[in-house]
């Protein structure tokens, strides 16, 4: 069932009135501190002399609202939610800012990322399974540990606020089990309690995946995909793959786009952000609210990877030749969203090309089109058609054969090249999640191919480097279909400089990595449909 309700940008326009839009990652990792090395951070002003302001007597039954916070968005978190969502609107519901608000970001994204090797450590000083323990007690205790050993709090204040925190949450009976085990973790550096929980796992990549805090299936999944897009080698691959690791447990820099036409990097860098060395539309923003910037409150601009802002510039770069050059207009097929949508179209309307951006799902569809606030402004202006179309992906090729000159194809995936960004994620995704996705990425590259014009091209992306998502799937559509060609895309990739990237694989491919270039994993495939 598809909906063109949002009909052309000329022919007036009707709000969706709820959900956010301001692109991809908005709000994860803002405000959280960088750690210095990987187990022990440098010591930050902040961590170090955080500690509640009531007396002593009071700080004996309860704790400071930045780690009350941290604890109900953890809570949140185990019953499902997801912590760029749950922590912001709890932070702002609780008035908590500044300082505050990034110590208790810090809190949850790093104990959220790190609750394997905590969990180890934990249930090693309780001297039992955290299986044993309740799921509420676990979570104090992982706060609890991340401060003792992922953050420079001082270790007085780390037991005694976790202890006053479980009296406060967990009850006084548990506070007491809670004081022993935060005591008995005290006792040792990090490295130490390493050794102790990755002592006697013989697989060395096993051992890495405890001690960098991974699913050993998703760390194996990351091995294979370092080899298979020749980003490493038998010899190289240990050390790539301890750096992808340990760069998944770092707060990703908070990156922004200046939509073309619609703002300006010199405007971006006036409210405080840097040009970014990497993305020629892109800006770094290394401390402050991105949601203060203007330009990014009127979606002219946006937080955005800036791996997906080469991506889109990589797709409207390349030549369409043929019946598709003759006649150009653009389609994002899965936009919600609408990050990537709100880059793309923006370029449409400088070449006055019209855009198509679809999703499935009715709330990202909304999303999109509050996205596209700023761009269906200029649409209107530039009289560009801009549609945002709720439906079925799968449905477009049958729908709209050959109609679109350029179709980009952000398809759903298990988002293993985005872990940095979603701390609970590689805890929730199982080895099934890839094999469930494999069908609908075939089907949506192929209705994607389907509505591609003969000379047209399409981007097939995932923010997954997962091998089953990537190289095979664009493979093996290839294989079985004679109109299509895979194009190699790797000098389309080109820094603010305007120089080739480095280290994209040995191509027609391209896949990003946080190690290598600081993005999210992102995967790009550029196709020409015969
Ligand atoms: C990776 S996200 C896209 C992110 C987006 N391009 C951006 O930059 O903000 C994939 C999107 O595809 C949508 N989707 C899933 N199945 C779909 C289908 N059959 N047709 C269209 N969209 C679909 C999901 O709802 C999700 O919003």
């Amino acid at each position: 069932m598809s909906d063109d309700r949002r009909e052309d940008a000329r022919h007036g326009e009707h709000g969706p009135g709820r959900g956010e839009g301001r692109g991809e990652g908005r709000g994860a990792g803002r405000g959280e501190g960088r750690r210095g090395d990987r187990q022990r951070p440098q010591a930050r002003e902040r961590s170090a002399g955080h500690r509640s302001e009531l007396r002593p007597s009071e700080r004996a039954r309860r704790t400071d609202p930045a780690r009350l916070a941290a604890y109900t968005a953890m809570r949140d978190v185990a019953d499902g939610g997801y912590a760029n969502l749950v922590l912001p609107r709890l932070l702002r519901d609780k008035q908590i800012r500044g300082r505050d608000a990034g110590f208790a970001t810090e809190l949850v994204y790093g104990a959220t990322r790190l609750s394997g090797l905590y969990d180890a450590i934990i249930a090693s000083a309780a001297g039992r399974p955290v299986s044993k323990i309740d799921g509420n007690v676990l979570d104090t205790l992982r706060l609890g540990a991340h401060q003792l050993l992922g953050m420079r709090v001082a270790t007085h204040a780390a037991v005694d606020e976790t202890v006053a925190l479980a009296r406060q949450v967990n009850g006084a009976g548990a506070s007491g089990f809670v004081n022993a085990v935060m005591r008995r973790i005290s006792e040792r550096a990090p490295d130490e309690w390493v050794a102790i929980v990755t002592d006697g796992i013989a697989d060395p990549v096993e051992r890495l995946a405890v001690r960098t805090s991974h699913p050993v299936w998703v760390t194996k999944a990351l091995r294979a995909a370092l080899i298979g897009h020749g980003a490493a080698t038998a010899a190289t691959v240990d050390e790539s793959l301890t750096a992808l690791l340990e760069s998944d447990n770092e707060p990703a820099k908070v990156s922004l786009v200046a939509r073309p036409g619609l703002a300006s990097l010199d405007e971006l860098e006036h409210d405080g952000a840097l040009r970014s060395g990497l993305s020629p539309v892109g800006a770094t923003l290394a401390e402050g609210d991105p949601g203060a910037i203007a330009a990014v409150r009127d979606g002219r601009a946006a937080v955005q990877d800036e791996g997906s802002q080469l991506l889109v510039l990589a797709l409207a770069a390349a030549e369409v030749v043929g019946q598709a050059a003759a006649h150009e207009r653009w389609l994002d097929l899965c936009a919600g969203p609408g990050g990537k949508a709100g880059l793309l179209a923006a370029l449409a309307i400088q070449r006055r090309v019209p855009f198509v951006a679809n999703e499935i799902s009715e709330h990202r569809a909304d999303l999109v089109w509050q996205t596209l606030s700023a761009a269906r402004a200029a649409a209107r202006d530039a009289d560009v058609s801009l549609k945002v179309r709720q439906g079925d992906g799968r449905d477009l090729g049958e729908v709209e054969p050959e109609g679109f000159s350029r179709v980009l194809i952000d398809a759903p995936c298990t988002g293993l090249g985005a872990l940095r960004r979603r701390p609970e994620a590689r805890w929730r995704r199982t080895p099934d999640d890839v094999a469930a996705l494999a069908g609908l990425q075939r089907e949506l590259l192929t209705s994607g191919i389907d509505a591609t014009a003969p000379g047209g091209l399409v981007g097939y992306a995932t923010c997954s480097p997962h091998l089953n998502e990537t190289r095979f799937v664009v493979s093996d559509i290839v294989k079985r279909r004679g109109d299509v060609e895979v194009v190699d895309a790797r000098s389309l990739f080109v820094d603010a400089s305007g120089r080739p990237l480095g280290d994209l694989g040995d191509g027609p491919f391209v896949q990003l990595w946080p190690h290598l270039h600081g993005t999210d994993a992102m995967f790009f495939a550029l196709l020409r449909r015969h």
